[in-house]
């Protein structure tokens, strides 16, 4: 019988728990900043730009606080890191980074990975990232642009299966089940849900069994041309999946904290 792996998005909740487990680093990729963009910058254990995303803090951060000078927002929110193939980057952004002291890596001479996997790379290496407490790592900005940055956005949850990687939109999170483990994904339904969608992307699924869904699988079987689970509906807090494929998980994220008025 395999281990329970759980999962919480603890993250979206305006306070987090101090809990080892909840410890994240943020990536911020070249596209429109998510709404919740701020608070999650501002409990990340390590902030890293991929190339251009540095731009997005620099010119969308100071537009969530429209009434404080745009200078010392950007003071505030400064990157630990900037990582990647930096041709997406602008001259004036790097060197107001770098003047702050933001750690810049320059990868332009590898052409076959993404700024994303680079990213990725440098987290993993951290020594923020210990072997008793891993850190997460959300990535904003991921879904939701050019299908082929998508893509390989997917990708890297596939290269990186045992680091638990969360790519974001506005819209929604995705992340990878491992088939190594049965999961527990434990849902803050004032903020998530309730769409929701199980997808054997990387390879067919001959088995897979969920609870907690309005349509639960069943030893069921999914494959593109077959059945996938799409615009699926989580009936409550828990849900459980067990497969013998690895699959994407994808929840909605509510605009609006449904708690309050
Ligand atoms: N439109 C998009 N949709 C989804 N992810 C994106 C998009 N644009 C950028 N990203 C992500 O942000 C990272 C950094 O973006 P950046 O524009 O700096 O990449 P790039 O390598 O210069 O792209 P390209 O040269 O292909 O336009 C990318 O590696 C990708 O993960
Ligand atoms: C088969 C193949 N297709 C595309 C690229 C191009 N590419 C992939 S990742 C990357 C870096 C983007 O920052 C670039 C340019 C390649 N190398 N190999």
């Amino acid at each position: 019988m395999s281990e329970v792996m759980i999962h919480s998005s603890s993250f979206l909740l305006p306070s987090i728990p101090a809990d080892e487990a909840s410890a994240y680093a943020i990536v911020v990729l070249n596209q429109n900043l998510p709404r919740f963009t701020p608070l999650l910058w501002e409990h990340a254990k390590l902030r890293v730009c991929a190339d251009g995303g540095a731009n997005r803090i620099y010119d969308e951060l100071p537009l969530f606080f429209p009434r404080e000078d745009a200078l010392l927002i950007r003071n505030r929110y400064k990157p630990d890191v900037i990582k990647g193939d930096m041709d997406s980057i602008r001259l004036d952004v790097l060197h107001f980074y770098q003047s702050l002291g933001t750690k810049v890596i320059d990868e332009s001479h590898d052409q076959d990975t993404t700024d994303l996997d680079k990213c990725i790379l440098f987290i993993r290496d951290s020594t923020l990232n210990q072997e008793t407490c891993r850190l997460q790592i959300l990535a904003t900005g991921a879904l939701g642009g050019r299908f082929d940055h998508e893509a390989g956005n997917l990708n890297v949850l596939y290269r990186y299966p045992d680091t638990r990687i969360i790519l974001l939109s506005d819209d929604c999170l995705i992340q990878l089940l491992p088939k190594t483990h049965r999961h527990e994904i434990r849902i803050q339904p004032s903020l998530q849900g309730p769409h929701c969608g199980l997808i054997p992307i990387g390879a067919p699924s001959a088995k897979t069994t969920t609870t907690g869904l309005q349509w639960d699988l069943n030893d069921t079987e999914m494959r593109f041309g077959g059945l996938i689970s799409t615009s699926n509906m989580v009936k409550g807090e828990k849900i459980t999946v067990e497969s013998d494929s690895d699959l994407l998980w994808t929840i909605s994220i509510k605009k609006q904290d449904s708690t309050r008025p």
